[in-house]
Order: C-alpha cells, then sequence, then structure tokens
C-alpha cells in the first residue's frame, strides 16, 4: 500500500504470530532483491481497539508511529468491518479512524509532546520552539534552530525559505544522527507558503528521503502553529501530495487528513526470506 507515495509492505499477522528479525524486515523492504518499501508493516491482534499495528522502519529497526500507513490500515479495516470508524493500537497509542467514502482518512493522532524530554532531546531546552542546532558551515550555518515535536516519533522541523535550495539527500542522515537525539530523529525542511499552506520535504529516521511522511507533515503543523506562522488548519504539500492537518484547540488533538492507495495483494515470493532469519 502507499500513502502519497510512502509505501508500505502490509503483513497480517492477526492469525498467525510473525517473529520478524531486523534481517528479515532489511530483505522485504530492499528496493533491488525484496519487494521493497519505506515501512514493513504487521497487523496483529489487540485488545484495546480493532487492530494493532506494528511498524518497522526500511533499516529494521521498530518504530511506534507512522500517520500514513495508519491511514492504509484504518481503510483495510474499515473494509473488512464495513464500518466506516475503526481505531488502531499502536506502540504509542490508540489511534482514531474516519474512512470516508472518497478515498480520504481522517486520523486523530493524539496531542503532541513537546517537553524536551519528551522528544527525546538529549539536553534541557525550554524552548522547543526553536532549539539551537546548526547544519552547515559554522560562520554561514544553511539550516538553523529547528522546532522539535514528538507525535509517536521524534521530528526536527527546520523552517526555510525554499525547501528545494537545500540538499536534504546529503545532510538528511548527518542530522538524524546528531548526537542532541538520542533516539535519532526524521529531519524535515518546512517552507510557510501562506498562512494556511506548508512545503515540506522530509528525511525519514531509518528509511531516508521519502515521498511523504504522515507523522512529519503533523509535527511541521504543530511547529508552524507553534510559532504563530499560520492557522491551526492548514495544508501540507509533500513530494507526494497533499495532507490536511488540523490542531485542534478544544482538546489539544491533531486530526490528519488524506488518501491511501491499495498497489498489489499478494503473499511474499518465496525465498525472499530464505537465510533472513525468520
Ligand atoms: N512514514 C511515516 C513515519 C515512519 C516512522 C519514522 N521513519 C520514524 O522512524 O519515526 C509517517 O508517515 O509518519
Amino acid at each position: 500500500m502507499n500513502g502519497l507515495g510512502n509505501d508500505f509492505v502490509v503483513l497480517d499477522a492477526r492469525a498467525d504470530a510473525l517473529a520478524l528479525v531486523p534481517d528479515a524486515i532489511r530483505a522485504i523492504a530492499d528496493r533491488k532483491e525484496g519487494i521493497g518499501c519505506d515501512q514493513l508493516v504487521a497487523l496483529e491482534p489487540s485488545t484495546k481497539a480493532d487492530v494493532f499495528m506494528r511498524i518497522w522502519n526500511a533499516d529494521g529497526g521498530e518504530v511506534a508511529a507512522c500517520g500514513n500507513a495508519a491511514r492504509c490500515v484504518a481503510a483495510l479495516v474499515a473494509a473488512e468491518q464495513g464500518r466506516p470508524q475503526v481505531s488502531i493500537e499502536t506502540e504509542d497509542q490508540v489511534l482514531g479512524a474516519l474512512v470516508g467514502s472518497d478515498n480520504q482518512v481522517t486520523i486523530d493522532m493524539g496531542v503532541p509532546r513537546l517537553a524536551w524530554n519528551e522528544i527525546p532531546l538529549a539536553e534541557p531546552f525550554h524552548d522547543t520552539r526553536r532549539i539551537e542546532l546548526q547544519a552547515g558551515p559554522i560562520d554561514a550555518p544553511v539550516m538553523h534552530s529547528p522546532a522539535v515535536v514528538n507525535v509517536g516519533n521524534p521530528h526536527a522541523l527546520f523552517f526555510v525559505d525554499d525547501v528545494e535550495a537545500i540538499d536534504l539527500g546529503r545532510i538528511g542522515s548527518m542530522l538524524e544522527h546528531h548526537p542532541l537525539f538520542p533516539e535519532r530523529a526524521n529531519i524535515s525542511l518546512v517552507q510557510v507558503l501562506s498562512p494556511g499552506h506548508l512545503k515540506i520535504r522530509t528525511w525519514e529516521r531509518g528509511a531516508g528521503l521519502t515521498r511523504a511522511c504522515g507523522t512529519a507533515a503533523c509535527a511541521s503543523a504543530v511547529a508552524a502553529i507553534r510559532r504563530e506562522l499560520t492557522g491551526r488548519k492548514v495544508k501540507v504539500s509533500l513530494p507526494g501530495g497533499d495532507l490536511v492537518i488540523e490542531w485542534r484547540e478544544a482538546d489539544g488533538h491533531v486530526l490528519m487528513t488524506g488518501p491511501y492507495a491499495l498497489d498489489f495483494e499478494g503473499t511474499l515470493p518465496e525465498g525472499l526470506l530464505a537465510g533472513a532469519g525468520v
């Protein structure tokens, strides 16, 4: 499946438990030898929600949130259950979802975490709207003072004049592994096009440059709203398409709305996992 080009292999492990080791995940995610995806997702039984969604990045590391995959999984479960409202448990929280008849899915991503130790950062910062971090030559940093937000996973958001002018592919890994981020971080460039419209590009932790990152869109909107650059509802344009993000005033929840797509349905090719330790 994919959400705006952020692609996933979704495995149904509800009847038969899966024991995937990182080598197996990397083998499936490999774009040359395997199926190829940004994230691998397993559907598991849940006692708290309609389904449990386990998520691994292409590098084999397990993570607690994936906005685009949540829309895809919500659409699958809603079709199975024959109702538009479903819930998804993750390692982080239970997400509510509403699947529309127009291919659009809204996910309630919960309340963003903003304190330095919730991101987490390696050292205290009182104001996470802007933290001290410079990227580029010391005397002329091209990127500096990112906002940081956790929406189930850690994000650093660099506000820039033009997201296309920076070679994110070159500096993304270095920023992802910056010592300020003890759990590493997803790195985004954010451009304010208008008070209702952001444009972003994201280097994903454990996956690299992506066509779209749902949690990055949520984190970017939260950061822009905290800096009073936009209203509480914004369109976020990503290389793969658009999402609408609302940070609801009443309860502080972030709502993400966007499409999903089913690319292919079948079984894993035989031999793909041979020698991968499954
Ligand atoms: N593609 C996802 C985010 C996947 C996890 C992320 N790379 C992390 O390590 O936290 C999305 O759409 O949110």
